[in-house]
């Protein structure tokens, strides 16, 4: 990956958005998987959405974004996006999935360049700022060297960050990331946070992501959410809400938390047995 880090390849148009989500409920057929969830993130915060496997954090993610049915509302800038159109709604949020759907045929290039479809008019060819912003984003998450090889060839860790870069060249206001960092090593983790940290100070992008690291989590967000039974059980600054308590009645799992000048970290202690 580039050293390159300083500025940014892409800043949101207009800086990060207030997003509210109020009394959110969801569900697969008649399985509730989120119920009554309120959550606010200031333009600018990060929010991290924490919780156990299957505690609905990526169902929480589609349904912000108008792709999964639900009750309750959303509201980007005091505006509900129900009935917002959706080129208007690709431009204030971005996402990247958990498990994004790969095309084939097309080089990683290509793929990144669909991020600028809102951007440009209908059935129009990519114009010079599309280039220049998709050139600027693929060098700073270090997939220059990859522009051109087929998308479907990159490893698992530069396909993340390929999709990553699909959001962030579509210059929203919002950024959505479902564990971004779940394919990456330590160091294309910190780099890709960094970056996107990076966004959110200099520019004011608003972001929620969710993440399994908790240490990750606790270092990058200014707010965590911790889900659990499809309820936001808690809310607040990272020291708030990482407790050895909390992980236990939550997660079921043993574990410290230790205070440093970065933020909260957790460390799992083994069982004793
Ligand atoms: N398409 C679906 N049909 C039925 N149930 C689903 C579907 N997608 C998700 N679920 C269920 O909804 C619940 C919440 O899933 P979701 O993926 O939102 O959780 P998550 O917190 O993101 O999980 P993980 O941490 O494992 O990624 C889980 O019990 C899951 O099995």
């Amino acid at each position: 990956m580039s050293p390159r880090m300083p500025g940014h390849p892409a800043p949101p148009a207009g800086g990060g958005a207030r997003v509210e989500v109020v009394g959110l409920s969801a569900g697969y057929g008649r399985t509730r998987v989120l119920d009554s969830v309120r959550l606010t993130v200031e333009p600018g915060g990060w929010l991290a959405v924490i919780g156990p496997n299957g505690s609905g954090k990526s169902t929480l993610l589609r349904s912000v974004l108008g792709f999964h049915p639900h009750d309750g509302q959303v509201r980007i800038d005091g505006v509900p996006t129900t009935g917002m159109p959706r080129r208007e709604r690709a431009r204030s949020m971005a996402y990247a999935p958990q498990t994004p759907v790969l095309p084939e045929g097309v080089t990683a290039r290509d793929y990144v360049t669909l991020g600028r479809t809102p951007h440009r008019p209908l059935l129009a060819a990519p114009r010079g700022v599309d280039r220049q912003v998709v050139a600027d984003v693929m060098d700073r998450l270090g997939l220059a060297p990859m522009a051109d090889r087929q998308l479907t060839t990159l490893s698992g860790g530069e396909q993340q960050r390929a999709v990553l870069a699909r959001a962030l060249a579509q210059q929203p206001r919002v950024l959505l990331l479902d564990e971004p960092t779940a394919a990456l090593d330590l160091g294309h983790a910190q780099q890709v946070l960094d970056l996107v940290d990076r966004l959110r100070r200099q520019d004011g992008l608003t972001v929620v992501s969710t993440l399994h690291d908790l240490t990750l989590a606790g270092q990058y967000a200014d707010r965590l959410a911790l889900l659990s039974d499809g309820r936001v059980a808690a809310q607040g600054a990272p020291a708030e809400v990482l407790t050895a308590q909390a992980l236990s009645t939550h997660y079921g799992a043993r574990a410290e938390v230790v205070h440093g000048p970065s933020g909260p970290a957790v460390l799992p202690v083994r069982s004793a047995d």
